[in-house]
């Protein structure tokens, strides 16, 4: 009978043999890739559109550890791309959706769960256990943090990005001299469209892809298969070919975070990463909803009073028009916020006795959208719907679409 060789390496069980063999005989792989998979670990921040694939493959290949950081909990809205989520998580903390649904893909993966937002207080004693660090996140603060904090650990952070049809993917401070993310970003971009109604949207196997390619990259890190040059993968879903490669220059001397020159960043625990990235977002819904002029304002009760009497009324929807395409009010004009902003004259009733109702899908548009009015016509009587759809959906038709 043939003897087992005892003097080489094992995997920790007979059956893994099995469940990794189809990547363990791949040329440059092995044995020996997969045994780094086993002693390897992985933190993923953000467990939504492209930590969800991200995981999966992970654990699917024999990672040994995953970190799994998400303060948030599931929608269903998420469910389109979110793809460890379930309609039966719907509620539960995505950390706990997330690594339930791994934990059955693959139970040999130690998983690490924490359902804790990731800020400048905790980020550095989170993520010091892993040998490379996922961002997987959604905004610039978290961006500025992660990779301040792998160049301070000095660890490779695979950072994905996705909206709309593109996406986008980069090792930042990849071996000894590549580029962190303040090398390419030094500062944050303009605070985007705060507290707009209007939804960016995703399409979800866009973060797939790059969720994927986040696992990817990881795993060819661990085993030795990455070829240590850095650079920015950009993808568009409607481009042929979809896929663009720009290289990175190596790291910038000048650069506040990882350059010999720069002025070093103060100590991350006291680096104020919201305030550095423009300050939090205003809270519009809660602004919409402290009716400072109200007679410049009406409720959806209200406006559903409107509907039932004789007044005369015309309703200007400013959203977006793919989004008046999904629903609307009946009778209600399409006018998107940037068109009427650019001239609001040509949707205005020349009855000034007719009431002008502006609305929108949260009610933050429509109030930027009635000011504008008001700028030019001061004898209309010009009111903006507060809550805008979505109060209309919640208080008065629940059979209206909520997006
Ligand atoms: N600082 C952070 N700490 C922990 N998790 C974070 C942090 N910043 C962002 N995230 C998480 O990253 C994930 C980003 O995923 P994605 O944008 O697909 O989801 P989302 O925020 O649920 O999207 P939506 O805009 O539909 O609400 C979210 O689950 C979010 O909670
Ligand atoms: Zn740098």
């Amino acid at each position: 009978m043939a003897m087992v060789d005892n003097d080489l390496p094992q995997l920790s069980h007979l059956d893994d043999y099995q469940r990794y063999g189809r990547q363990m005989v791949l040329d440059g792989f092995g044995l020996e890739g997969q045994l780094k998979l086993q002693n390897s670990s992985v933190v993923v921040i953000g467990a939504g559109g492209l930590g969800c694939p991200a995981l999966q493959y992970l654990a699917a290949a024999g990672v040994g550890r995953l970190g799994i950081i998400d303060h948030d909990t599931v929608e269903l809205s998420n469910l389109q791309r979110q793809i460890l989520h379930t309609d039966k998580t719907i509620g539960s903390p995505k950390a706990v959706s997330a690594a339930r649904a791994i934990a059955a893909l693959n139970p040999r993966v130690n998983i690490d769960v924490c359902p804790t937002a990731l800020d400048s207080s905790n980020a550095l004693s989170i993520l010091a256990p892993y040998d490379v660090i996922l961002d997987c996140t959604d905004n610039a603060p978290t961006r500025y943090l992660l990779s301040d904090s792998a160049v301070r650990l000095r660890k490779p952070l695979v950072s994905g990005a996705a909206q709309k049809f593109d996406g986008q993917l980069c090792i930042y401070n990849l071996g000894d001299d590549g580029p962190c993310y303040r090398c390419i970003f030094p500062k944050p971009p303009a605070p985007e469209m705060a507290g707009s109604c209007e939804e960016t949207g995703i399409l979800g196997a866009v973060t797939g892809i790059i969720g994927n390619l986040q696992a990817l990259e990881a795993i060819k890190l661990i085993t030795g298969l990455h070829d240590g040059k850095a650079s920015l993968l950009l993808f568009n879903a409607l481009s042929v070919p979809p896929f663009r490669t720009v290289k990175l220059r190596s790291r910038k001397p000048t650069c506040a975070a990882c350059g010999i020159e720069g002025q070093k960043i103060g100590a991350i625990e006291e680096t104020d990463y919201v305030a550095f990235c423009g300050g939090a977002r205003p809270d519009w819904l809660e602004r919409g909803l402290e009716v400072s002029r109200p007679e410049s304002r009406i409720c959806v009760k209200e406006l559903k009073s409107v509907f039932e009497s004789n007044v005369n009324h015309t309703i200007i929807d400013v959203r977006p028009r793919t989004e008046f395409g999904i629903c609307r009010l009946s009778r209600s004009t399409s006018v998107p916020l940037n068109i009427l902003l650019a001239n609001p004259a040509p949707y205005l009733p020349s009855d000034k006795s007719c009431q002008v109702f502006v609305l929108c899908r949260l009610g933050n548009d429509s109030q930027i959208a009635a000011d504008a009015i008001r700028v030019i016509d001061s004898n209309l009587i010009v009111k903006d719907v507060v809550g805008g759809l979505r109060a209309w959906s919640n208080e008065i038709d629940p059979s209206f679409p909520v997006y």
